[in-house]
């Protein structure tokens, strides 16, 4: 069965112990389609990717999967079902090698799939017998995203995948988020800091303040409406 929505997070409500950092937050994506999420420091975003990946004490709400709830589910079994998180962290294993990282995200698959990862970056088939520790920050990026689309997400969270990184190797990533949604029919979620470069990624936004989603509209409406980008993300914004 086939269904128009990929994602579909209906009233969740999640944080850490007893302190509750996302509130009823609603929103749905549909599939091939780019949504980011923006707001300022500490209003949610890491935590709203986290929760929908099963990394926080959720309190209420669903996020429906290609149709499924995957909420009661542990995070390895969300991966299973189709959701690849690359956290902000980027999780590189630092004492296995390249290849021995990328081997971590083949799941089930044959130790062969780990050519699509280096089609994808081919700087990691240079480095492939490298450590994860000897990596620059931008390689670790490649390689953590890399490892997550060996496992075929049909939805793919990337939390900050350019904080850090120089210009050149941004937009070598984002040609290949790019790639990935537009050829590969991929769904994908992005929180980056900077806006511009957001909006020129993503059809959509959700913009998040205290927990809550305060705006969501499509890019374009933001990338015009200054005002509500001052309001909410702050002066200077846009450029
Ligand atoms: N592991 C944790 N335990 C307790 N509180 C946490 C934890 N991680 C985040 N928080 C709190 O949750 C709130 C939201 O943080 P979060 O990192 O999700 O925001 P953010 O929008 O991603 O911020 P930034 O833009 O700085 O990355 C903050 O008040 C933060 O202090």
């Amino acid at each position: 069965m086939t269904t128009a929505v990929s994602l579909d997070v209906r009233n969740l409500s999640a944080g850490y112990g007893p302190t509750r950092v996302i509130e009823d937050v609603s929103f749905s994506v549909a599939p091939g389609s780019r949504l980011a999420v923006l707001g300022r420091n500490g209003v949610g975003k890491t935590s709203l990717f986290a929760t929908i990946a099963g990394h926080t004490r959720r309190y209420g709400g669903e996020i429906r999967l290609g149709g499924t709830d995957i909420a009661p589910l542990a995070p390895a079994a969300r991966a299973l079902a189709g959701l690849g998180y690359v956290p902000q962290t980027r999780d590189v294993f630092s004492t296995l090698t390249v290849e021995e990282n990328l081997s971590v995200g083949l799941k089930k698959r044959p130790k062969d799939a780990i050519e699509e990862a280096y089609k994808l970056f081919p700087r990691l088939k240079e480095r492939r017998r490298n450590l994860g520790s000897q990596l620059s920050g931008g390689e670790q990026q490649m390689l953590s995203t890399a490892r997550t689309i060996l496992g075929q997400p049909t939805v793919l969270l990337l939390d900050e995948p350019l904080e850090g990184l120089a210009p050149v190797i941004c937009e070598e990533l984002t040609a290949v988020f790019s790639a990935l949604a537009q050829q590969g029919g991929m769904t994908i979620l992005l929180v980056e800091q900077r806006i511009q470069s957001a909006l020129d990624f993503a059809d959509d936004v959700i913009i998040l303040e205290r927990g809550r989603i305060a705006w969501s509209g499509a890019s374009a409406a933001l990338a015009g409406d200054r005002k509500t980008v001052e309001h909410f993300l702050g002066v200077g914004g846009l450029h």
